[in-house]
């Protein structure tokens, strides 16, 4: 489409949408075509929204009024399911059956933020226990940390929105959100329905453009109070460096590991896996991305993922029938092709896949891996597991933590004593017993250790950081 047909989004800056003279296309990555603009915030842009997201703040908004916005966007989400779908699948190139799982998903995060906002409270505090402290009465209250800025990634572009949003907002926040600029439309519709649900004017900022630009700005600018991100870990680490005295949060990448002990359901172990593994062609930061196999069971196991693998269906993302669509980039695509190749020059052996056309990479299963390969010591964030085996209990919860990350692990047994040694001795973020790494409740605890991050998310617990706690001691 020729690009001056094309619709440009605007900026949302003081309750106003703004739209700029210079402009980034939006590819759909079924296509590969330019189907939509975003406008491109400068540093002045992105300071005007933090001026109007803090005057906000002078304006009451208590706890049920912010519960009642909430609650509404998320029916809204609900009622557009299927238009914000179909723009998840044009932006990411997701899977439409993904996408939709994506927005019901997403309807969550916000109910189960609308809920925990009526159950913020602080607590009572028993400072009259202390010697010489008799007479005193002592309670904490809660109050929000002022302007949150919000940087998050391409691949999960509604849900991981508002899972900021959410929370900040139930906190009594003001946000400026930047996303992902590959993927942006689906959470500007997404700031449409809060606007339409009754955000008040100056809750919620929204810029688009160069990420390094509006971080430099958000870090920049002294009335930012808190920087969460969600994205790569060389970004994150970046950002944290530059951070000073602001409250950050940071949700990074991993390369999870899921384990498949002697005594697990073989059928169960590698549905899950196959599943969890190719899902959003890999581009999920807790996908199954290293395989540790009992030795005594890996043929047969093999056997089974090659199988489930063979009968996935790649390619147009548009059809409800397929399971695996292109990668966001060409480039990313060529990189996890080369990342295999090079395995394979390695020493790796090829179970199934391999191949690329275009950026489709099929879905691809490699085994005799070494953990100094990239397909392992790395952060694939494709169409890719590998497999190693390995001998006894201790074995493998080592190979687990040979790894910069820990975010997610799966584990596959039937006994509870390893279940429980395995849980306690991984050095991540959440251990998944008789599943596969990739999975989350929306309302759960979920954040990583080393670099995968620091921080937790779940409305509740992104909540408790976005809030400052106070302690009132009345000498009676
Ligand atoms: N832990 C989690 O919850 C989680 C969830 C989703 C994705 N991820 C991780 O995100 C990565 C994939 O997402 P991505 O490719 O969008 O990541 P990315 O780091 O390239 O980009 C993430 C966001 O940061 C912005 N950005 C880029 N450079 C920046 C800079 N210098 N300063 C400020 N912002 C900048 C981008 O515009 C985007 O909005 C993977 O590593 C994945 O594991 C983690
Ligand atoms: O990509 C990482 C996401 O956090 C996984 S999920 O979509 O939140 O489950």
């Amino acid at each position: 489409m020729e690009s001056t047909t094309l619709k440009q989004y605007g900026l949302l800056i003081d309750h106003q949408w703004v739209e700029t003279e210079e402009a980034m296309a939006v590819v759909n990555k079924s296509n590969q075509e330019d189907y939509a603009k975003i406008s491109v915030a400068s540093k002045t842009h992105v300071d005007e929204a933090v001026t109007s997201a803090k005057k906000a703040l002078e304006n009451d908004w208590g706890p049920y009024d912010r519960y009642k916005v909430l609650s509404k966007t998320s029916a809204l989400l609900l009622e557009n399911k299927e238009e914000i779908a179909q723009i998840i699948t044009a932006e990411v190139g997701k899977p439409i059956k993904d996408a939709r799982v994506e927005v019901e998903r997403a309807a969550l995060t916000l109910e189960i933020s609308a809920e925990e906002a009526k159950r913020i409270h602080g607590e009572g505090v028993p400072v009259e226990s202390a010697p010489g402290s008799e007479n005193r009465l002592a309670f904490t209250i809660k109050s929000p940390v002022g302007v949150v800025a919000a940087i998050t990634p391409f691949n999960v572009p509604l849900n991981l929105v508002c899972h900021k949003i959410g929370p900040a907002l139930a906190a009594g926040n003001s946000v400026v959100l930047k996303p992902a600029e590959v993927t942006p439309i689906c959470s500007l519709k997404l700031v449409e329905l809060l606007l339409e649900a009754g955000l008040p004017h100056g809750r919620l900022q929204y810029v688009t453009g160069d990420g390094a630009v509006i971080g430099e700005a958000f870090l920049a600018h002294p009335d930012v109070n808190m920087l969460t991100f969600t994205g790569s870990p060389r970004v994150g680490e970046l950002l944290k460096s530059k951070a000073g005295m602001k409250k950050v949060s940071l949700e990074l990448g991993n390369n999870s590991a899921t384990v498949v002990h002697s005594d697990a359901d073989l059928e169960k172990a590698s549905s899950l896996v196959v599943q969890k593994s190719f899902n959003s062609a890999g581009q999920v930061c807790i996908s199954v991305q290293r395989v540790f196999v009992h030795k005594e069971v890996e043929a047969q196991f093999l056997s089974l993922v090659k199988e489930k693998t063979e009968q996935l269906v790649t390619g147009d993302p548009f059809d409800d029938q397929t399971d695996v669509g292109p990668l966001i980039r060409l480039s990313e695509a060529e990189r996890v092709e080369e990342w295999i190749n090079e395995a394979l020059h390695e020493g790796a052996e090829l179970v199934t896949g391999g191949k690329r056309d275009g950026a489709y990479v099929q879905p691809t299963i490699l085994k005799n891996v070494t953990s100094s390969m990239k397909v392992c010591k790395k952060e694939v964030f494709g169409p890719v597991f590998s497999i190693e085996t390995y001998d006894d209990e201790n074995e493998v919860i080592k190979k687990v933590n040979d790894s910069d990350y820990g975010l997610q692990a799966g584990l596959f047994t039937s006994s509870l004593s390893f279940a429980m040694k395995a849980a306690k001795k991984i050095h991540v973020g959440g251990v998944i017993v008789n599943d596969a790494s990739m999975y989350r409740a929306d309302h759960m605890p979920y954040g990583g250790v080393k670099m995968s991050g620091s921080g937790k998310e779940g409305p509740k617990y992104a909540i408790e950081e976005m809030m400052e706690e106070k302690i009132i001691v009345f000498n009676l």
